[in-house]
């Protein structure tokens, strides 16, 4: 059975919760190929060593644009990205582009923990019509 593909990422004051978030959700993500940008990453796998997370560059360095590229390319199915709004971004396009390239493909993508919550409810029930 294929598994899903859901990219993590989440800017530094949004960690904790992503940390929290992924935590809550592990056995679900352990059915999950995640990639992540890399300080995102190694912060969740801190938490959840199991999970099967490939960590790409930092989101400043190019992080988000790795992500951007597995959208443009059809190789995600999901993205959950907590986003900052109060914070200024030195790779503000960065985050642009991305969030852009989700719209374009029509993945879902969810920027908040209650958003993310019904993501994985979601392929909880693919799963399921899967099996
Ligand atoms: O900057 C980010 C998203 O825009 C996230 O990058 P890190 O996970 O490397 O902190």
């Amino acid at each position: 059975m294929a598994r899903f593909r859901l990219g993590l990422i989440a800017h530094d004051q949004k960690k904790a919760a992503m940390v929290e978030w992924a935590e809550r959700h592990r056995r679900k993500l352990a059915l999950c190929d995640l990639y992540s940008t890399g300080t995102t990453g190694a912060r969740v796998l801190e938490r959840c060593p199991e999970l099967r997370i490939t960590r790409f560059k930092s989101g400043p360095l190019g992080g988000d644009q790795q992500i951007g590229a597995l959208i443009a390319e059809g190789q995600l199915d999901g993205l959950v990205f907590f986003v900052d709004p109060l914070s200024p971004h030195p790779h503000d396009v960065d985050v642009k582009a991305l969030t852009r390239l989700a719209l374009v493909y029509d993945i879902p993508m969810a920027c908040n923990p209650s958003t993310a919550d019904l993501v994985v409810a979601g392929f909880e029930a693919a799963f399921r019509r899967r099996a």
